[in-house]
């Protein structure tokens, strides 16, 4: 347990000073600033809640929730109130930022098992202690490992984190993840059955590979991809070849955590056991190792982000993302978050005008195999844009092989950008009464009152959908580009890093790129989906989590042309990648249905059959458990035993009605001829 501050954080903008800004994140933005009355250098998260779609009991549910959690190894606020409309969580200064800009800046390639095990460990313990008390974190990543000057390693952002023990609601909303898909464990993917805290130790196995590689697998592929790769492929895993400077340990760990059953993952108490963490070492390694030399944050941010802008340029002056630095172009991604359930709703929506795609192609069945290795599939997928969305949709096909493809058609319809004057689309979410929400939260003031309301304020990642962020004396930006706000590219919320450079040498192209989709069902929702300010001045709108905004990404001023403007109907035939994703979701949670109805109707086919082969539950859930593609291989063979018995069922019932036929014309035979001798017998009495 952590000391808890006596020290009273004022609640109030006036009492901070911001100075340069030292991350950015899915939701928020966040500086390096001044206690004033306290002379204490602090971190300021600046969340906009104008924008937010999320409903401001759940953001108040989570700041109640996270008032439980005290822990070492845990970033918790000083304080949170509101200031204009936005949020602002006043937390601990962690000096030398996440370990993703650790490594982005000094340790592209991961760091040392030494370092490694260090981190994870401290991590580790602050999954033990979530766990324990009913908290499933979310958002395990590296980006999320914040690190102090003196080696400290702190787990931060609740935002996602949702209680296992809840219901109602919040139950629901862990139905409803939304999150990073690299570190998405596959169950929450797939939302079958809900999921609960091995998420977190699939996002701690992915954790454990990001700071071995400097990136998170399939990191460099848009969220569809990641999605069907993480369903379909084998886990990804250290590789005996290529990860030779790594121990068996270390592989073993990764392997135990990255089990795509989510009952076979171990917990994270018993990871703790694991023989690995007798490497980890204390903090003060860190500090000697990797922390030594390293730049101050506020620089580092700001060269990152430098960086970052000259690589979109070059990658414009090239025009082929295949030029890319696979060093640069592999980058962690906090940069898109997406709601699942928000795509799967999309798809309901779409009305099936029926017919039944006759797709079957056998191939795209196959299963990649490739473990961790990423490689296969660049040269199969960077080759060009043609050559990707192709394969995008021969596995779309796969998908598809009973799906009314008219859905599909629809779906493609769905996705739009429209550019135009902010009046036209200003979003009309009225402005959340969140001054009582928040304020006065200081770690103090909720000491005294002993409700400990001063940790660390937890939003649901729905918030992420919330972008612009004024800092006091400052113009309204965007937060939702990656390390590049000034040069206006405004999807950092909703794209991956790898995928925004893909869609930034398509807005070259093709002008505007936008994988959102209309949200149908709550208009309100679609206005909050917001128009948004360009750092250039240009707007945007997003009708959904999916964007991409048609900002200009040139530097210069050079700008990009901006294709179809898309209203109603949508006319838009450019279909990219990210849009076919709802899609892939709904044909997913239609071979899920499709599966479910085999099952049920071997069942009654075995009844009606009497033969012994019953499904039993336990098989049934077998069937659904099993890879996708043996699934339907065993499922084929039982359908062509049913389909004999079947046959030799209507065989026999044939066989029958013929002798059934037979006996009735003997029957009638008899008598006839048994009336025949009556009337002859009544002939002969009348006579
Ligand atoms: N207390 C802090 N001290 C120092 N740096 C911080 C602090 N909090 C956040 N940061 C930096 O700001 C970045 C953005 O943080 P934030 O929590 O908003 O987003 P994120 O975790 O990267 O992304 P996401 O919103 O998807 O969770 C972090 O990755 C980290 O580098």
């Amino acid at each position: 347990m952590e000391q808890l501050s006596e020290k009273r954080y004022p609640a109030n903008p006036k009492d901070y000073k911001l100075y340069e800004e030292i991350g950015e994140g899915v939701s928020a933005t966040v500086y390096r600033a001044l206690c004033v009355p306290l002379n204490e250098i602090v971190a300021i998260k600046v969340l906009d809640l104008e924008k937010c779609n999320n409903d401001l009991d759940g953001i108040r549910r989570e700041v109640q929730t996270m008032s439980l959690i005290n822990h070492q190894n845990l970033l918790r606020a000083h304080c949170s109130f509101t200031a204009d409309q936005s949020l602002w969580v006043v937390m601990p200064y962690m000096a030398e930022g996440s370990c993703l800009h650790i490594m982005k800046t000094a340790y592209p390639d991961g760091f040392e098992e030494p370092v490694i095990a260090t981190l994870l460990h401290e991590v580790l313990k602050a999954l033990v202690y979530l766990h324990g008390h009913g908290h499933i974190h979310r958002d395990v990543k590296a980006g999320n490992i914040l690190v102090d000057t003196n080696g400290a390693v702190k787990l931060a952002d609740f935002g996602v984190s949702a209680c296992m023990f809840d219901t109602g609601d919040r139950q629901r909303s862990r139905n409803t993840f939304v999150g990073t898909p690299c570190w998405m464990a596959p169950e929450v993917m797939q939302q079958l059955h809900g999921y609960d805290f091995k998420a977190d130790i699939w996002s701690f196995g992915i954790t454990a590979l990001e700071l071995a590689h400097g990136h998170a697998p399939f990191s460099k592929y848009p969220p569809m991809k990641v999605l069907l790769m993480t369903l379909q492929n084998a886990p990804p895993g250290l590789d005996y070849e290529r990860d030779k400077r790594f121990s068996k340990s270390f592989k073993d760990l990764v392997g135990n955590c990255l089990v795509k059953d989510p009952k076979k993952r171990p917990s994270s108490e018993k990871i703790m056991k694991h023989p690995f963490f007798k490497h980890a070492r204390s903090n003060d390694y860190l500090t000697r190792t990797i922390l030594d030399g390293l730049p101050p944050l506020g620089q580092r941010f700001r060269a990152l982000k430098d960086k970052e802008a000259e690589l979109l340029l070059q990658n414009k002056q090239l025009g082929d993302k295949e030029h890319l630095s696979q060093q640069e172009y592999i980058r962690g991604i906090s940069a898109w978050n997406f709601n699942l359930e928000d795509l799967k709703t999309q798809a309901a929506l779409i009305q099936d005008p029926g017919g039944i795609s006759n797709t079957d192609d056998s191939d795209t069945n196959k299963k990649h195999n490739d473990g961790c290795d990423e490689d296969d599939f660049a040269s199969k997928l960077t080759s060009s844009e043609k050559d990707e969305f192709h394969d995008l949709q021969t596995v779309e096909g796969s998908l598809t092989s009973t799906f009314p493809v008219h859905s599909l058609q629809a779906l493609k319809g769905c996705f739009d950008v429209f550019e135009g004057e902010e009046d036209a689309t200003s979003p009309i979410l009225k402005k959340p009464d969140t001054e009582s929400m928040f304020q006065l939260q200081s770690s103090s003031q909720v000491e005294n009152s002993d409700s400990r309301l001063n940790n660390g304020v937890v939003l649901e990642r729905k918030l992420s959908s919330a972008k612009s962020v004024s800092a006091p004396g400052q113009r309204p930006r965007f937060l939702s580009g990656p390390l590049i706000s000034e040069l206006g590219v405004s999807s950092k919320k909703v794209v991956g890093d790898g995928e925004r450079s893909e869609m930034l040498q398509k807005n070259q192209s093709e002008g505007n790129y936008s994988g959102t989709y209309r949200q149908m069902k709550e208009p309100i929702a679609a206005n909050v989906h917001e128009l948004e300010e360009g750092a250039e001045g240009r707007y945007v709108q997003h009708k959904g989590r999916f964007k991409v905004t048609s900002a200009d990404i040139n530097a210069k001023g050079t700008s990009t042309t901006n294709c179809s403007a898309n209203t109603g109907a949508s006319t838009n035939s450019t279909i990219t990648p990210a849009s076919i994703l709802p899609s892939l979701q709904y044909m997913l949670q239609q071979n899920i249905m499709q599966r479910e109805q085999i099952i049920k109707l071997i069942r009654s086919m075995e009844q009606m059959s009497g033969q012994n082969m019953e499904l039993s539950d336990a098989r049934s859930s077998d069937l659904l458990q099993v890879p996708a593609t043996s699934r339907e291989r065993e499922l084929q063979a039982y359908m062509a035993t049913l389909q004999q018995s079947i046959w030799n069922l209507v065989e026999e019932l044939r066989r029958m009605k013929i002798r059934n036929t037979q006996l009735e014309q003997q029957l009638n035979d008899l008598t006839n001829k048994e009336n025949d001798k009556l009337q002859n017998q009544d002939k002969e009495t009348s006579r």
